[in-house]
């Protein structure tokens, strides 16, 4: 969808920004460009919209080479949003966003509808925002009516640099979740700059590591954090990229551990007798529906009676596919050596700490071998 063919650019005094660059971004991709300031990133970019002419090679949208569009019909099919969001101040959020849709054409009454659907879209009311001008709007708001502008007339494209940069942390973690439900609802092909490798990890569906005027790795963000391509890749996603790792891993069945499960409403003696053949200290108690319950230790059930009068309740429990993340700060939060994984309400098994680590090392060796994270179809790098 987007392509860059052995492209170069060198501004006039002499700087080589970007330097023989080709790499691929396919159709509903969203790939981050992350790496420290002045290594090129924005010029990457603005060649895609033709801010900025490569002095050589070639950058191709769609399969046309940007060089032979009109720039300003090219920058309208592809949505751009700046960290200064550069909303219009004299005119209200709705007609800030409708500015798009109005260059291209449409009618007045169609470009707002248009512009209040995306306003919602972005999590602004448009009767209670649409009304108000830029300056009564708070930063995070701002930059909502900025993506909301840039995808008001359905571009093919977009293009974000530091889209999430101007606001503190709070209120950007709370966009990059709102952008990420977003992108779900409207898959468009995205490259979104940043400095910031969390951002990078947490957005991309591969992330491109750059140096200084090349990209030294593109690949998904677990590959980038598990197996760091050179000794500048691994400094720069830094010590903790194992830590980092775990928000991008998710919880499989296959992690599990299947602990002896023990019903509600089963004489305890039983249970008993399960556990101590299969060698077990304690067993998950689920109740008559299969949902989980809680727990039960081997001494307890000694005393006899039901299981359900014996079993502690446990809301230690993650759904299937959590981040690993996740699945560790429950363990943490309930002081718990185990935490459920639960499909709906239907019990799959515990992951344990051991487990977990297992699970991290899996995702390592896979990403060893090449094993794509399985959403879009990956042409990698054709960096010479
Ligand atoms: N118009 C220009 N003329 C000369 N040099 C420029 C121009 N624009 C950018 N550069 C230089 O090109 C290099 C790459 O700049 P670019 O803005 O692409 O980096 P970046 O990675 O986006 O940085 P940042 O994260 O700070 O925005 C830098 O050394 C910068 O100083």
């Amino acid at each position: 969808m987007i392509r860059f063919e052995q492209v170069t650019k060198r501004y006039p005094d002499g700087t080589t920004a970007v330097d023989g660059l080709s790499f691929e971004v396919a159709e509903g991709e969203l790939v981050t460009l992350v790496g420290p300031s002045g290594c090129g990133k924005t010029t990457t970019m603005m060649m895609v919209n033709r801010l900025v002419e490569p002095t050589s090679g070639r950058v191709l949208v769609g399969g046309e080479d940007v060089a032979g569009l009109d720039p300003v019909r090219l920058r309208r099919r592809i949505g751009y949003v700046i960290q200064q969001v550069g909303l219009f101040p004299h005119r209200t959020v709705l007609d800030n966003t409708a500015t798009v849709p109005a260059l291209l054409g449409w009618k007045r009454a169609r470009a707002r509808a248009r512009a209040a659907e995306l306003l919602d879209l972005v999590g602004l009311d448009p009767k209670t925002y649409g009304p108000r001008y830029p300056r009564q709007l708070s930063g995070g708001q701002r930059q909502r009516v900025g993506v909301a502008r840039a995808l008001a007339a359905d571009p093919e494209v977009l293009l974000m640099d530091e889209p999430f940069g101007a606001v503190d942390p709070v209120v950007r973690e709370q966009l990059q979740d709102e952008f990420l439900r977003m992108r779900a609802a409207v898959r468009k092909t995205v490259l979104l700059v940043t400095h910031d490798i969390e951002e990078a990890v947490r957005l991309g569906d591969r992330i491109a590591v750059y140096g200084r005027g090349r990209i030294e790795q593109l690949d998904t963000p677990g590959a980038v954090l598990g197996s760091p391509a050179t000794s500048y890749v691994a400094e720069f996603v830094g010590a903790d990229r194992g830590l980092k790792r775990l928000s991008v891993t998710a919880v499989e069945r296959g992690d599990l551990e299947q602990p002896p499960v023990a019903r509600l409403d089963e004489p305890a003696g039983r249970a008993a007798g399960r556990l101590r053949a299969e060698g077990a200290r304690w067993a998950v108690v689920l109740d008559a529906a299969g949902d989980l319950h809680g727990w039960v230790g081997l001494d307890a059930l000694a005393a006899g009676g039901s299981v359900g009068d014996l079993a502690h309740r446990m809301n230690a429990w993650v759904p299937v596919g959590a981040p690993l993340k996740q699945a560790f700060g429950v363990m943490l939060q309930h002081d718990a050596g185990w935490v459920a994984v639960l499909d709906g309400a239907r019990f799959c098994g515990v992951l344990t700490p051991a487990k977990l680590h297992e699970a991290l090392r899996r995702s390592v060796d896979a990403d060893a071998l090449g094993v794509p994270r399985g959403q879009v179809g990956f042409d990698s790098v054709a960096d010479a």
